[in-house]
């Protein structure tokens, strides 16, 4: 299957050529991010201005959340999910291996961006970005304006199995929470082609359990709830080793993440997916890894 866009795909929009989607789920999935507008998303980000679509990692800093009853609890409490939101992409980050400032990053399945302004403010490079979503590459795009780096940070509507970029141009890509989207497959042999030889590849998601032996209801709910497709940890493993990425460091984030989560489901952005999420991390069917990998 040709899983590029072809020139006929392009239709006029306002700041960018826009291809359609290749598929009509990935339309579905583009319809899903340009409606987004979550307020456990936006309020979150407007903390500092880094909007993230993913969970966090670490413990609870109690003290710096205070006393429930305090007036401005409920603003703390936005800040402290926000810091565990950005402390996951510091740690996806920090497995990139020495970046300089003449490397490209990519970042497939980019969001409104967060993680490709911490990338760059962290090694000075450029990040490309990738994602279905119109709204969501303006909004990363706007951002990166407003913070003066719109020369090293951008974001492009695109299928990240059939990018734009060249053979071996990446010295590290990622998936932050965007590989339950895609054949893992195909989404491996982009990333090998497109990274260069010696390059780093990182991914956090979150992945069903063989051990448990098949999606457990709670993760057939998260599925539903994001219309994505949850794949085994098996599976990453086996589509890594097919495509040129040997694992340098698989880690269970599952005990890192939970205090997120029972923190998030105390608040008033709660979304109705906490309960599933804190049941299939508790009863093993499902866990929260990143994974690293060298192209080799
Ligand atoms: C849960 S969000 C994660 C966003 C970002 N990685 C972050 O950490 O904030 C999933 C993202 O994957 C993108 N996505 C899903 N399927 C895609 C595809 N085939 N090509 C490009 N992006 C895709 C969506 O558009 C969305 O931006
Ligand atoms: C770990 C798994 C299975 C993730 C599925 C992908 C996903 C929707 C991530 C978070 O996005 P978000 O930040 O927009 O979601 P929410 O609104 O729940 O915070
Ligand atoms: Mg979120």
């Amino acid at each position: 299957m040709d899983l590029s866009m072809t020139s006929t795909d392009f239709t006029a929009a306002p700041s960018m050529f826009i291809p359609a989607p290749v598929t009509p789920y990935q339309g579905d999935i583009a319809r899903y991010w340009d409606r987004e507008a979550r307020p456990v998303n936006l309020r979150l980000g407007d903390v500092d201005g880094l909007y993230h679509h993913h969970y966090g990692i670490g413990d609870v800093d109690h003290a710096a959340l205070g006393d429930t009853a305090a007036g401005d609890y409920e603003k703390r409490l936005i800040a402290e999910l926000h810091r565990l939101e950005s402390a996951q992409a510091e740690l996806l980050l920090d497995h990139l291996g020495p970046i300089g400032r003449d490397d490209t990053l990519v970042d497939a399945g980019c969001g409104r961006g967060g993680s490709m302004v911490m990338a760059h403010q962290r090694f000075g490079c450029t990040v490309e970005g990738v994602t279905l979503s119109a709204k969501q590459a303006d909004f990363a795009n706007g951002r990166a304006r407003e913070l003066g780096i719109e020369d090293h940070v951008r974001a492009r509507v695109c299928n990240m199995l059939g990018t734009p970029f060249e053979t071996g141009q990446a010295a590290a890509s990622w998936n932050n929470e965007s590989t339950m989207y895609v054949d893992l497959h195909d989404l491996f042999a982009e990333h090998s082609r497109v990274l260069a030889v010696g390059g780093r590849y990182v991914t956090i998601t979150g992945c069903w359990n063989p051990r448990y032996g098949q999606p457990s209801k709670w993760v057939s709910q998260i599925n539903a709830h994001f219309e994505c497709n949850i794949h085994s940890r098996r599976e990453y493993l086996r589509a890594m080793a097919d495509n040129r990425l040997v694992p340098q460091a698989v880690i269970d984030l599952t005990p890192a993440t939970l205090p997120y989560w029972e923190l998030r489901a105390t608040s008033s952005l709660v979304t109705g997916i906490e309960e599933a999420f804190i049941n299939s991390y508790k009863d093993g069917s499902f866990q929260y890894l990143l994974i690293a990998a060298d192209r080799v």
